[in-house]
C-alpha cells in the first residue's frame, strides 16, 4: 500500500538572498493532506556566499557547473548542521529547490544550482529536487510552482499573495487554478537600500518619508508585462532590463525610490485582488514591511490575513516539500493552468546516495 505520511526536511532559497529556508515538516493525507512543521530555521549566507548568488547571471557554463558543486556542497552542510541540531531521525527524504541561477523559459532555459548529485552523497540520503527545468522542457514557465501547494493545502483562502523578490498570486478561476508573478517587490527594494548599505528597509520606515515621483509611477505601470494575459513569470533579468535603468534615469534620492515603487506595487497588486470581500492569505517577507501593507490594504477591497510567522516566512519551503511528497508518490505537482506547460505532471529529479544505488 502507498505510504500516506511523511517525515522530511524541505528547503528554499529565494531570489531576495536573505538565506535558506529548511524546515522539518511532516505530512500525512487523511481526506486531505495535513502538515505539522516542527523544526525551521533560516540559515543567513554568509557575506560571500551571497555577493557570489547575487553575480550568477554573468557565469558562463563552465563557471556556472563549477559554483553548482559547490553550492549543492555548501547546501549538504547546512541541511546536515540542521539534522545535528534539531537530532532528526527517521527522515523519509530531503526535497530541496536549490537557487535559481538562471530563469529564461522563453529560451527553454531555467537552471537552479544546489541539485548535484553530490547533495544526496554527501548527506547519505535521499533527496527530490530540480522541480522546474522539466516544466520549461513541457514548454512551461517552470514557475510559479507554490500554487498546486496553495490548492491543497490552503484552499480556504480565495487567492494567495507572497511578497517575496517578487510578488506572486494564485487562485482559483473556473475551477482551474491561475498563478503568476505580478510585479517585483523586494528584489528592487532591497537593490536601492543595498546603496545605502542596508540589508532592508525596516518595516519600510524609509520609504514612508519619500514623495511619490508621479512620472515614474506612470512609466513604471505603463511596462509591458502589466498588460501581457498569464500564464507570466519574472526574472531577475527582466528587472535588469526593465526596471532599474527605468529608475536610474530618474535620478531620484532612494527614499522617493522606495516611496514610488511601493506605491507602484500596491496598484499592481490591487488590479489583481478584485474580488470583493474576499479573503487574501499574504505571506513573504515583505510581510514585515508595514508601509508596503498600510498601501496594500488603501487599494484592496480583500480581507487581508497575515498567518502566524512560520507560514509568513517558511510556506514556500513547506510547498516545495509537498512538491517532493507528490513526485515521490508520481503524482501531479505542476499544474499546467498555472505555467502554461503542455500537459500536468509530476516533475523533479531522484537523487539517491551511491551506497544505496
Ligand atoms: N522587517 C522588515 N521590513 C521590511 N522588509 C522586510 C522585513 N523583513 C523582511 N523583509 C523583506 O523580505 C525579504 C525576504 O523575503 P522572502 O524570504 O519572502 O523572500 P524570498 O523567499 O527570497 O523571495 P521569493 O519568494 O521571491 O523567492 C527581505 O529581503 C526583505 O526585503
Ligand atoms: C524561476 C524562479 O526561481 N522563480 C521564483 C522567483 O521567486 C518568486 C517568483 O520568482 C516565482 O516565480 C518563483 O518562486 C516561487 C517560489 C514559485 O515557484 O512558486
Amino acid at each position: 500500500m502507498i505510504k500516506s505520511n511523511y517525515n522530511i526536511i524541505a528547503l528554499m532559497s529565494g531570489t531576495s538572498l536573505d538565506g535558506i529556508d529548511i524546515i522539518k515538516v511532516n505530512f500525512s493525507l487523511i481526506d486531505k493532506w495535513m502538515f505539522n512543521i516542527s523544526d525551521a530555521k533560516t540559515v543567513k549566507y554568509p557575506k560571500e556566499w551571497k555577493i557570489r548568488l547575487s553575480q550568477l547571471v554573468a557565469l558562463n557554463s563552465d563557471e556556472l557547473k563549477e559554483i553548482d558543486l559547490e553550492y549543492s556542497s555548501y547546501l549538504a552542510l547546512v541541511i546536515s548542521n540542521f539534522i545535528d541540531e534539531h537530532n532528526l531521525q527517521a527522515i523519509d527524504f530531503i526535497a530541496s529547490h536549490g537557487h535559481t541561477a538562471l530563469h529564461q523559459p522563453e529560451r527553454g532555459l531555467t537552471y537552479q544550482i544546489g541539485n548535484n548529485q553530490i547533495l544526496a552523497d554527501q548527506l547519505n540520503q535521499k533527496v527530490i529536487c530540480d522541480f522546474r527545468v522539466q516544466d520549461v522542457k513541457f514548454g512551461g514557465q517552470g514557475a510559479p510552482l507554490v500554487p498546486i501547494g496553495d490548492q491543497l493545502l490552503f484552499s480556504e483562502f480565495e487567492y494567495c499573495l507572497n511578497l517575496g523578490g517578487f510578488a506572486n498570486v494564485s487562485y482559483r478561476l473556473n475551477d482551474v487554478r491561475i498563478a503568476f508573478d505580478i510585479c517585483p517587490v523586494n528584489i528592487v527594494l532591497n537593490y536601492y537600500v543595498s546603496k545605502i548599505n542596508l540589508e532592508y528597509d525596516d518595516k519600510g520606515e524609509l520609504a514612508s518619508n519619500g514623495k511619490i515621483n508621479e512620472s515614474l509611477l506612470a512609466e513604471l505601470n505603463q511596462l509591458q508585462f502589466y498588460i501581457e494575459e498569464p500564464p507570466k513569470s519574472l526574472g531577475l533579468e527582466w528587472v535588469d532590463i526593465n526596471v532599474i535603468p527605468l529608475i536610474d534615469s530618474f535620478k531620484l534620492q532612494i527614499k522617493d525610490v522606495l516611496r514610488t515603487f511601493i506605491e507602484h506595487i500596491a496598484i499592481q497588486i490591487s488590479k489583481i485582488l478584485n474580488l470583493k470581500n474576499s479573503k487574501v492569505l499574504v505571506t513573504g517577507g515583505g510581510v514585515y514591511n508595514e508601509f508596503l501593507m498600510h498601501r496594500i490594504k488603501y487599494y484592496s477591497h480583500s480581507k487581508i490575513i497575515i498567518p502566524d510567522n512560520e507560514i509568513v516566512e517558511f510556506k514556500e519551503a513547506l510547498i516545495f516539500g509537498l512538491l517532493g511528497v507528490l513526485k515521490e508518490r508520481n503524482e501531479v505537482n505542476c499544474l499546467r493552468s498555472v505555467t502554461g506547460a503542455n500537459r500536468d505532471h509530476s516533475s523533479g529529479k531522484i537523487l539517491m546516495p551511491k551506497n544505496q544505488l
